[in-house]
């Protein structure tokens, strides 16, 4: 994750992506307590809004990338160059995550085979690509330190609940490593899912934008949601 905070900062230029490292699982009252028994501590407690953008072909979503403003800082979540595949990947989801304006304008212009300059602001990149916001999520947010864990418990305002613990790695050879030791914890807190959960703009999709949700599940693009995901 990167720039929550309240205050909103210019990221630096040429600021490295980072890795994100994560797995979702299905949280309940007891996952707290479960956590606290590990000796996690509670870090923070924040409300924020996520608009996730695409174009009407959603080539973007389509090529895996996550084009967001998150409390109006723009953010792209999209796979590393070199992700890692073993067992484990099929539980957990890898993704770089871009700060830097011309970074997002160049990764985004590539998938859509556009040449749109770097130095262009994001409504310009917007204008030119045809690019529009397709879903708007607020969530609260609870997120617990354990390690070198983060584990967030997140509850979205459409009935949509769900958990994630998440490393954050620098170098793409470390992935592996963070994979065995998410799963370890995953493991302790009772929540080894074997397969690969929904998160909040999945159930978003199935819910709001059904065509663009089938045309993503058909292209594996994300998994399926089921009624039991939702609380109300
Ligand atoms: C299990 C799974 N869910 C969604 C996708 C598609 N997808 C990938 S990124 C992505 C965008 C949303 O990322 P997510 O981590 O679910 O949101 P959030 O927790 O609010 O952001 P964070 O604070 O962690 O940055 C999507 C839909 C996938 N490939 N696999
Ligand atoms: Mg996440």
């Amino acid at each position: 994750m990167a720039n929550q905070g309240d205050v909103k900062t210019e990221p630096l230029p040429n600021t490295p992506p980072t890795i994100e490292v994560e797995r979702k699982f299905t949280f309940t009252d007891s996952t707290e307590d479960k956590l606290q028994e590990q000796g996690a501590s509670l870090i923070q407690q924040k409300t924020f809004t996520d608009i996730y953008y695409d174009v009407p072909q959603y080539s973007l979503t389509l090529s895996d990338h996550w084009l967001r403003q998150r409390d109006g800082v723009w953010e792209l979540k999209c796979p590393p160059e070199n992700p890692t595949t073993n067992d484990l990947s099929q539980v957990t989801c890898q993704y770089a995550e871009h700060v830097t304006i011309p970074e997002i304008i160049a990764k985004c212009s590539a998938v859509l085979g556009l040449a749109i300059p770097t130095d262009s602001s994001m409504q310009e990149f917007l204008t030119s690509a045809q690019c529009g916001q397709f879903a708007t999520i607020k969530t609260e947010r609870k997120s617990y330190s354990l390690n070198e864990f983060s584990v967030d418990l997140d509850t979205a305002d459409f009935g949509f609940r769900v958990g994630e613990i998440e490393v954050l790695v620098l170098e793409e050879n470390k992935i592996a490593d963070a994979l065995s030791r998410i799963d370890m914890l995953a493991k302790t807190l009772g929540v080894g899912e074997s397969k690969k959960l929904p998160g909040k703009l999945s159930a978003y999709l199935q819910r709001f934008r059904p065509e663009h949700y089938k045309t993503l599940l058909q292209h594996e693009i994300i998994p399926e949601v089921r009624d039991e995901h939702f609380f109300c």
